[in-house]
């Protein structure tokens, strides 16, 4: 999988990806990662990427041109049209598990960050496939966003995290919030590691991880348990939570 972030700091985005389970991913080619930085594509004396909005107001617009021609170059040196590309904007569509789950597929994400108060919205409308949102806040560019697609995206390849670590949740998993997790010592004044853990019993080890997952899902995200239909299991495990809390 290849991913091209379209940024004007790409020595950001570099230095981001080169640790953990993405630089990992890099190194062994499972992922490949490339910058494109509008600058390079600007024709005038000062390099310019941005001007002033129409319709007047506080701050700059980046302009089409910087932008659809570092794309373009994306688009050649990857795999041309087959290649998504998607606009980092808090106007976009949320980035859930749900939403890296389906871009595992794509062989080419070329993730534009955008700077300032944003860009020419004809470069949304002609140029970007789609458009994702980290969640209803801004940041000062799109960077951040971009590495969080790259860095989501890239766990779940295969070969990129160990067995130990699986993303592979089990479907039970799936839209649960996660169970917690110990490790040693077993006693940390006097807080110790829950029974069933130390038992080596799996099927009670799952079973409990299971319930937490419910249960805490239950507790902190009820609507996310909106769109799980529970199995009968999942239905008592998540009772007998509720009857052990009171
Ligand atoms: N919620 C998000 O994913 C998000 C994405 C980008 C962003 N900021 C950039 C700077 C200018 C414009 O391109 C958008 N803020 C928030």
């Amino acid at each position: 999988m290849r991913f091209d972030v379209i940024t004007l700091f790409p020595e950001m985005v570099k230095a981001a990806s080169r640790y953990g389970v993405t630089g990992k991913a890099i190194d062994n080619g499972v992922v490949r990662l490339e910058t494109w930085n509008p600058r390079d594509y600007t024709h005038d004396k000062h390099r310019t990427v941005d001007d002033r909005p129409y319709g007047g107001g506080p701050g700059m617009v980046m302009k089409y041109q910087p932008l659809f021609d570092a794309v373009s170059e994306a688009k050649e040196n990857g795999f041309g049209d087959r290649a998504k590309v998607v606009y980092l904007s808090p106007q976009g569509r949320p980035i859930t598990q749900s939403l890296l789950n389906e871009s595992v597929h794509c062989e080419q994400l070329i993730l534009v960050a955008g700077r300032y108060e944003g860009i020419d919205e004809r470069f949304i409308e002609t140029v970007c496939d789609e458009e994702w949102s980290l969640g209803d806040y801004v940041i000062s560019g799109g960077e951040l966003a971009a590495l969080i697609v790259v860095d989501g995206v890239s766990r779940l390849l295969p070969g990129v995290l160990g067995d130990e670590n699986s993303a592979l949740q089990d479907s039970h998993m799936d839209g649960l919030l996660d169970y917690p997790h110990f490790t040693r010592p077993e006693n940390i004044e006097g807080r110790v590691v829950p029974e069933v853990l130390l038992s080596g019993n799996h099927a009670d080890i799952e079973r409990w991880r299971l319930k937490q997952a419910l249960g805490r899902t239950w507790q902190r995200r009820p609507e996310l348990l909106k769109n799980k239909q529970l199995s009968d299991v999942e239905y008592e495990l998540l009772q007998e939570f509720i009857v052990e809390l009171v």
